[in-house]
């Protein structure tokens, strides 16, 4: 059995580059930037008035001179004016082009109108109240980097640039597939001896939010349904993720299954809890990748966001930022096995704090609600103490 920092390893050795692929401005939401992308024109592009209220040469109030002759209005979206003469001014709207020959903008507040004369009360610093073309980025420059995770920050800056087709990197396809003939749909009632199926569901949902898309099949615990069904998956698919069969059970044919098929065994069994019966492995001829989670709601929850969802990260060129929480208790460490337990976190004096949500084994599927994520414990013959910091895998965004 190999630890959980080699298996770790082995399956971030194997990520993968699925290439790019275009796609429409508002479907890049989520998505990952496959090119940088540089500024189309100077922002902003021409001098802009931040105020509503009148642009003047500041020259024009050398010595005692407070008054200014009102020229005419420019609302947002004219082509740039010019002041005919600099002694006078122009009403200018925010948003609007400064004209030429003007170099101050005065807003409102600080002058009063009568008479088609504008007088101004306060002395005005030069270039205030314009934000000056191209003082943001120059056109040409780099506006976002590649490998950037678009939100609708950077949509807003892809639309401002004229980007309406954004090329991405190209997510895996998926397959989901579970196994065991306890297992029923969620929209039947199941007998006393059958759950109804939600491994699945519950990776589904996980999967869209990283914008995956899975396809469902579930494997009946007879050999050759479980042969058929997965070399279907692996033609079709450029990582299955499975849950279930893969223990001692009489019934788990997976890892025998796969075998027969051509799917070379990368690990099987990781010296953590829980989760010891992970298997990984690569079908040579496809180069699909299989992540087969032992069937525990927990277990099979647990390895999907310590293992899948950075695996994940690392093929589409995203950093994998690990972080630390306080232990608000003292935990005991298991001499050989890495512990993965789940915690509910909160804030307190600046810093992440971690405690432990009772759990019922790895069979306890309603614990998964109470917790926002799992502590990661080495090995070690020494209780954790609380205070202690050490790594957390988030199960769910914790910054809304
Ligand atoms: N003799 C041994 N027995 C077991 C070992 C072992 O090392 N030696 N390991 C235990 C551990 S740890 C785990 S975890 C489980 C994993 O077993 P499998 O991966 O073979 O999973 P199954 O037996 O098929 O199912 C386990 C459990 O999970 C439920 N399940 C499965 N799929 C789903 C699903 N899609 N939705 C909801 N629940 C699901 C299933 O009904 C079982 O209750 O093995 C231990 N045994
Ligand atoms: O993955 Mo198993 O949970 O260690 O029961």
């Amino acid at each position: 059995m190999i630890t959980f920092e080699e298996a770790y390893k082995k399956v971030i050795h194997y990520r993968r580059n699925y290439g790019t692929e275009t796609v429409g401005l508002l479907e890049a939401t989520g998505r990952v930037l496959a090119l940088d992308i540089k500024a189309d024109r100077d922002f902003p592009p021409f001098d802009r008035s931040t105020k509503d209220g009148i642009a003047i040469a500041v020259e024009a109030l050398d010595g005692e001179k407070n008054q200014l002759r009102i020229e005419g209005v420019l609302p947002a979206g004219n082509p740039r004016a010019e002041l005919s003469d600099k002694n006078n001014c122009m009403e200018i709207m925010t948003g609007a082009v400064v004209p030429k020959g003007a170099d101050t903008v005065v807003m409102y507040e600080d002058i009063n109108i009568a008479n088609g004369l504008a007088t101004i009360n306060q002395n005005p610093t030069r270039g205030q109240n314009i934000h000056v073309r191209g003082s943001d980025v120059n056109q040409g420059a780099t506006v976002l980097y590649q490998d950037t995770k678009i939100s609708g920050a950077e949509i807003g800056i892809l639309a401002a640039v004229g980007v309406t087709q954004v090329v991405v990197k190209k997510l895996p396809s998926i397959t989901l597939i579970s196994t065991g003939n306890e297992l029923v749909e969620v929209e039947e009632t199941p007998l006393p001896h059958q759950i109804r199926k939600s491994n699945m569901q519950s990776l589904y949902a996980a999967l869209r939010e990283e914008g995956i898309v899975a396809q469902q099949v579930h494997l009946n615990d007879q050999s050759e349904d479980v042969r058929e069904g997965l070399q279907k998956a692996l033609q079709e698919s450029d990582v299955l993720l499975l849950s279930g069969g893969v223990s001692k059970g009489k019934f788990d044919f997976i890892p025998l299954a796969m075998e027969e098929l051509g799917v070379k065994k990368i690990f099987h069994k990781v010296l953590q809890r829980p989760g010891k019966p992970f298997w990984f492995g690569v079908h040579k001829a496809t180069s699909t990748l299989i992540f087969s989670f032992p069937g525990n709601p927990v277990s099979t929850f647990a390895n999907y966001h310590v293992y899948f969802k950075d695996w994940l990260k690392k093929s589409l060129g995203l950093p994998i930022l690990g972080f630390d929480v306080i232990l608000t208790e003292s935990i005991l460490a298991n001499g050989t096995l890495t512990l993965f337990l789940g915690v509910k976190t909160f804030m307190e004096a600046g810093k992440l704090r971690a405690s432990l949500v009772t759990e019922n084994g790895s069979g306890d599927l309603m614990s998964l609600a109470k917790s926002d994520g799992f502590i990661r414990l080495a090995p070690r013959d020494t209780p954790y103490a609380i205070g202690e910091a050490v790594p957390f895998v988030p199960a769910r965004n914790l910054i809304y």
